[in-house]
């Protein structure tokens, strides 16, 4: 039993529809001409049918500059308010029937959230969610969708082709003559805090959605290291030193990966500072034994100048990493390989570059002193725990210490 689940019901899917997309065409549409050979398959497509229980998509899928670019310039046939979850997203539909999440700028690159701002009233970033996926990718992990960045004009590729009156509703011209919207959700959906172009062009992120709920249904899981989101309560893993032993003895911890890749979340995490981690994702018909899905990265990389210990908190109360996160992380940390120099190269081939760095230089920074800082915990791990802190994902590896 492997990633084949998701696969199969998704070709029945697509038999099934194969039938009725060549009959009547939806308007904006391209005719569907697939067959079993993946050959005729949009990229979207391969990458549904590529998802495995251990990752997203391969470590060399020659299909991901595909669906990149097809994210970046596919013309865009319709756009709506995708419901669920606090901020604004639009869902975007392309020709070949592919979709995209659709985030917008609502911050300079250079602007540092502010230290009054609790991480729950952070907003969102939509160069957050492009730097994720790279370092998601650069990491090894391959946990988080493809995302990458495009200007969008908010006239011909949301206002005058959207079906959503509610949406359409929101849009008006501000005061210095820009195009401004702000949907409707239940955070920062106002006019307050609406987005506006310059003068209709909006910079924004596009990640390509996972198979449909239908076909895979997807279990969500509270992180046992959330936070409180609350102003005056801690959680119990602030208060309790030892709250490491209690989790792992409590399923799912207790059995297989799900520790190791929680803390390899929380790696992650400190690395962009996203404070925002309350629950992961895991597709059901993998059960327990399957990746975390990393979704929802809009709220990483709000500060360089400061440091998220706390973030860390699985990792320095479990001491426990995977044996390939490690080595990643200290092939990251040598001068030619280093994480700050493979992140700006990454991002370089993402289309909004061209604009500016989606990635200030300090940002870049923070990520190589983050990972000192992971690599320190590490270290003090081993001098406590000894042998018991790797675990060994790839057995026949000769034992180097750290
Ligand atoms: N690439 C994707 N494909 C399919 N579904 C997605 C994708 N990214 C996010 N989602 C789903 O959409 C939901 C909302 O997205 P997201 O968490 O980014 O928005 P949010 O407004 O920040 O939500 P919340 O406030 O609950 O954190 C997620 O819980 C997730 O289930
Ligand atoms: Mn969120």
């Amino acid at each position: 039993v492997d990633g084949r689940c998701v696969s199969v019901a998704y070709m029945e899917k697509i038999w099934h529809h194969d039938a009725l997309w060549e009959e009547g065409n939806e308007e904006g549409y391209d005719a569907a001409h697939w067959n079993s050979s993946s050959q005729s398959h949009p990229p979207w497509l391969r990458f549904h049918l590529g998802i495995s229980r251990w990752q997203l998509y391969d470590h060399k899928d020659p299909n991901l500059r595909q669906l990149e670019e097809q994210l970046a310039f596919s013309r865009i046939v319709s756009a709506v308010q995708k419901t669920g979850g606090t901020q604004l997203k639009l869902l975007m539909s392309f020709p070949n029937y592919g979709q995209a999440l659709f985030k917008p700028m609502k911050q300079e690159r250079n602007e540092e959230t502010n230290h009054n701002l609790y991480y729950f009233s952070d907003f969102e970033r939509h160069n957050a969610e492009i730097a994720a996926y790279h370092l998601d990718r650069i990491l090894g992990f391959r946990r988080i969708p493809p995302v990458v960045g495009r200007l969008i004009d908010m006239v011909k590729e949301i206002k005058d082709i959207t079906t959503d009156r509610k949406l359409a509703r929101t849009f008006f011209t501000s005061p210095v003559g820009n195009t401004c919207f702000y949907g409707q959700c239940s955070y920062y959906c106002s006019t307050e805090h609406a987005v506006c172009g310059r003068p209709h062009v909006l910079e924004a992120s596009l990640a390509v959605m996972l198979p449909d709920l239908s076909l895979a249904p997807r279990r969500s899981w509270r992180s046992p290291w959330r936070r409180s989101y609350s102003r005056s309560k801690l959680a119990q893993w602030e208060n309790n030193a030892k709250y490491c032993e209690s989790v792992k003895k409590s399923p799912p911890y207790s059995q297989g990966t799900r520790l190791v890749d929680l803390i390899d979340m929380a790696i992650l995490d400190f690395l962009m500072s996203n404070m925002d981690r309350h629950h992961y994702e895991t597709f059901e018909k993998f059960g327990n034994n399957t990746f975390l899905l990393h979704l929802d990265n809009g709220r990483a990389f709000g500060r360089h100048s400061k440091d998220e210990p706390s973030i860390l908190a699985p990792l320095v109360q479990c001491c426990r990493i995977r044996r390939s996160t490690l080595l990643k992380l200290q092939l990251l940390a040598l001068p030619q390989y280093r994480l700050s120099d493979v992140m700006r190269a990454s991002l370089s081939r993402d289309p909004l570059t061209s604009i500016a760095p989606l990635l200030s230089e300090q940002h870049l920074t923070a990520l190589d002193r983050r990972l000192v800082t992971v690599l320190k915990k590490l270290r003090r791990c081993q001098e406590q725990y000894n042998d018991s802190v790797i675990y060994n994902d790839i057995p026949g590896h000769l034992n180097f210490g750290l």
